[in-house]
Parts: C-alpha cells; sequence; structure tokens
C-alpha cells in the first residue's frame, strides 16, 4: 500500500534530506516549501503523514497555524514537527496541538525513519480500529460449510490477490458486503481502507459530492470523496444498479481515465482505488432496456461472483442460527437456547426471501420472544415467529390438488418423492444427515431412492 509522506520545510536541503532517507525506505514522498503548497499538496490528495517544519519562513501560514488547519481538516494524519534545536517548547506546545511526535534538527537519518514509521503504524491501527468499531461483531467471518459457501471462498481466495474489478452479485441479505470485506483482508491493500457506499441510498443530487467530494480554497474544509477517502484500499460501490445515468458516466470515466474531478474543481485528481461493486438486480435485463450501460458493466464486472441465495445452501443454516445465538448473546446478554430438531426442520425448510439478514433477524426475535421461558426447554416448532412458518414452500402436491386425482399407492410416491428431496435439499445432499432425520436406516434410503428414480 502506497505510504505517501508529506514534507514540509522551507529549507530545500532538508527538505531533500528527509525524502531521500523515507525514500531509501520505501516511501513514497512529496514536498513543499510553504504554507499554501503544503495546503494545495493535502487537497490533492490527503496524505498518510506530514512532516512540518515548526518555523516556515516567508510562508503565509507558520508551522503551529498549519498543523491546525491540516488537524482541522483530517484529524486522522499523523504530523510529526521538525523543530531548530532549542526549540522544544514550541515542539511541546505543537504535541499539545495534536502535533504526533517531534524531531530536532540535526536529526539521525534511524530516528527519522523510526518516528515515520511509528506514526503511520499507530495511524493504521487507528484506522483498523474504527473500521472494526464499524464493522461490529457480525462483519468479522464468512460463515458457512456447505459446497456453494466452500466454492465462493476458494473464488475470494484467487481474485483477492489481483487488482481485478468484481462485481458481486446476489440477492438483498446474501451477504455481498461481507464477500466485499473478505476480498478486501485477503487482498495486498488489507491495511488500507474499505470505504463502502450505497449507491441506493443516496439522492441523486448528493452521489456525485458523496463519490468526488468538493472544491475548495486551500485552508478552507471541504467534503472529502468516497473515490479519496479509498486510496490505497477499495472502493465498495452498493447497489449499483441503482446509480442514476449520469453518475454512471461519471464513474465510467473514472474507470477510463483513472482520474476525476472534484465537484466545484476543474483539476483532475488521481488517486489509487480499487474497485469491488454489487448489484440485487438483474443487470443484464437494464442493459438492454437503456437503463445501465453495458461499458459500465463490463468495466465493473471483470470478474462477477455469484454469492447464492441462502435458500441454495440450506445445509449452513443450523450453524447460523449457532452462530448468530451466540453473538446476539453476547451483544445483549440474553441466554442462548438449544432449537428441537421440528423447530430446526421448519427453519431450514423455510425459503428466506431475505436470506441471512432475515434469518439473523429471526433468530434475534426468537431469542427476546423465548427469554422468559423456561431455560432449560428448547424451543419448539410452536415457538417460531409466524413469518417463518408463511416461508415454507408449499409443494406442488399441497398447491394444485394434484394428490387428491390419485390413488392412495401413487400418491404415496408422487409425497415421497417430494419429501425426500426436500430432505435432501436440506441436508446439502448428505444422504446420512437426511437417513437420521427422516428415522431410515442409509443403506434403506439409498434403496428408497432408487425405486422412486431419485
Ligand atoms: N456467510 C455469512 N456468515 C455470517 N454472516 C453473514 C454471512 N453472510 C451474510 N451475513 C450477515 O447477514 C447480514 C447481511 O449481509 P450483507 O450486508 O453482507 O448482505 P448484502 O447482500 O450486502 O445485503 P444488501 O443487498 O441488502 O446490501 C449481515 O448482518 C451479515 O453480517
Amino acid at each position: 500500500m502506497a505510504s505517501d509522506i508529506l514534507i514540509v520545510d522551507d529549507e530545500a536541503d532538508i527538505r531533500d534530506l528527509v525524502a531521500g532517507i523515507l525514500e531509501d525506505e520505501g516511501h513514497e514522498t512529496r514536498i513543499a516549501g510553504n504554507s499554501d503548497a503544503a495546503l494545495q499538496a493535502i487537497a490533492d490528495r490527503v496524505p498518510r503523514l506530514v512532516f512540518l517544519d515548526i518555523w516556515l519562513q516567508g510562508s503565509r501560514l507558520d508551522g503551529l497555524d498549519l498543523l491546525e488547519a491540516i488537524k482541522a481538516q483530517h484529524p486522522e494524519v499523523p504530523v510529526v514537527m521538525i523543530s531548530g534545536h532549542g526549540n522544544i517548547e514550541t515542539a511541546v506546545s505543537a504535541i499539545r496541538r495534536g502535533a504526533y511526535d517531534y524531531i530536532e534538527k540535526p536529526f539521525k537519518a534511524d530516528r527519522l525513519v523510526l518516528v515515520a514509521e511509528r506514526a503511520l503504524e499507530t495511524s493504521k491501527l487507528k484506522r483498523q480500529v474504527s473500521d472494526l468499531r464499524r464493522r461490529s461483531v457480525d462483519f468479522s467471518e464468512l460463515l458457512g460449510k456447505s459446497h456453494p459457501m466452500n466454492q465462493l471462498r476458494t473464488t475470494i481466495e484467487r481474485v483477492a490477490p489481483t487488482n481485478s474489478r468484481v462485481m458481486i452479485l446476489g440477492p438483498s441479505g446474501s451477504g455481498k458486503e461481507m464477500v466485499a470485506r473478505a476480498i478486501h483482508a485477503a487482498s495486498s491493500r488489507a491495511n488500507g481502507p474499505f470505504v463502502a457506499m450505497n449507491a441506493a441510498a443516496i439522492t441523486p443530487d448528493r452521489m456525485e459530492v458523496e463519490l468526488f467530494g468538493t472544491d475548495a480554497p486551500p485552508g478552507v474544509e471541504r467534503k472529502v470523496g468516497a473515490f479519496e477517502e479509498a486510496h490505497g484500499g477499495i472502493l465498495y460501490l452498493d447497489e449499483v444498479g441503482d446509480m442514476p445515468r449520469e453518475t454512471q458516466n461519471k464513474i465510467l470515466r473514472v474507470l477510463t481515465e483513472q482520474t476525476f474531478e472534484r465537484v466545484g474543481g476543474t483539476k483532475r485528481v488521481k488517486v489509487d482505488v480499487r474497485i469491488v461493486s454489487s448489484t440485487a438486480q438483474n443487470l443484464e435485463s437494464m442493459i438492454s432496456e437503456g437503463s445501465f450501460r453495458e461499458d459500465l458493466y463490463h468495466r465493473l464486472a471483470v470478474v462477477p461472483i455469484a454469492v447464492p441465495p441462502l435458500s441454495e445452501r440450506r445445509a449452513d443454516i443450523p450453524l447460523l442460527i449457532e452462530a448468530f445465538m451466540k453473538q446476539i448473546g453476547e451483544q445483549t446478554g440474553i441466554k442462548t437456547k438449544a432449537i428441537s430438531p421440528e423447530a430446526m426442520a421448519v427453519l431450514q425448510s423455510s425459503d428466506w426471501p431475505g436470506n441471512i439478514r432475515q434469518l439473523r433477524n429471526n433468530v434475534e426475535r426468537l431469542m427476546i420472544l423465548s427469554r422468559e421461558g423456561d431455560d432449560d426447554t428448547p424451543i419448539s416448532a410452536d415457538m417460531l415467529p409466524h413469518e417463518v412458518g408463511d416461508m415454507l414452500p408449499r409443494t406442488p402436491s399441497q398447491s394444485d390438488g394434484r394428490i387428491l386425482a390419485l390413488p392412495l399407492r401413487d400418491a404415496r410416491e408422487v409425497f415421497e418423492k417430494e419429501y425426500l428431496m426436500a430432505q435432501i435439499n436440506r441436508f446439502g445432499g448428505n444422504i446420512s444427515r437426511t437417513a437420521e432425520f427422516v428415522g431410515m436406516e442409509r443403506s434403506a434410503l439409498h434403496r428408497k431412492l432408487k425405486s422412486l428414480g431419485i
């Protein structure tokens, strides 16, 4: 990840010396000779660290005022003061005003490198902590052992280390954002930011400001857009299918030219950002209707990844329920409970159109509703929220009355076939577990399946 360091000093010798030492250590540096040039450089791109001379001769702002201006705009950027011999008091007052540390001239190369690395490390940790806070506990791990989940994990591992743009396709609540975060965590940008932007939640008139930020004269507060915020990391564009046409055009331009303009600005800004996008919509039909640009689709979906709906990985449901119960228990203090096999069968057979998010919400509801009861009684099927029962698939035999038109022997066969197919599907194709649940010997189940032509 780029560790972009800005060095601000009025003495060219010192600037070059500091830049040379840091570049030898593999850092990227930029230099500024006065306060306005420094603010302009920061406005061009927010650096990861600033070295700032306390005495800036011939500058509009002196070092301490510039420190305040930087901290007001970007409190997250560490600033190390460069102080002249005998300026320690000023250096200490700089620390009170938010400087990270100071080095005293003349300084040794080792000390400079050490301070830079410590400052970069601290700000990286701060970013990680705030990222973790934002993500909260339920974003931490992509759970699931079913075949589709294992395949998904393999795809993530393959695609993460590349710099390719990925588009994640899947229904709402299926875990697209979690997949994007897993790609970030397994990529070389893991220490860089992960910035999520939901195109559906932002009004079209705010969209450009949110993506590209605003321009303002140096020293005046401005909005940093998502593209700049994600420099060195990943920008996750959620619900791209909901992006207005005008924004689609602008994003396409950023992707083709690798630069963008801030709102109200004229200069083109360059950033190093990998884009991961997602949609629950059918972009192909949007393309044929003309509401989504085909060229943008091809640029965003260099690698398309499909996240299967929960109904296609029912085998994961018990494990997800157990994990959610544990998480919710830790968050709320409600004791976790066992679930009876019948209740689990209902939970596993339901259709879950809202996918994992809906499952999690129902687990939470279930825990709250059953907290008053006897602690050792497992949750039974009749304690499940109505929503769960309403999602049970209506089998054709129930809905079309076909069964009633058949003699008992044929009707039984139709029923057995549908029942066993649903159970096998529920246990992810695992015959032993299906046999155990339906109460048959494994070999007897095999024979039965064969005789039914399954
Ligand atoms: N494999 C998983 N393991 C554990 N939790 C998951 C998994 N997939 C999704 N979740 C949880 O389900 C919820 C929804 O996931 P997420 O927000 O990633 O879905 P999404 O597809 O991005 O939704 P939307 O389309 O609405 O943006 C979150 O609480 C997330 O933590």
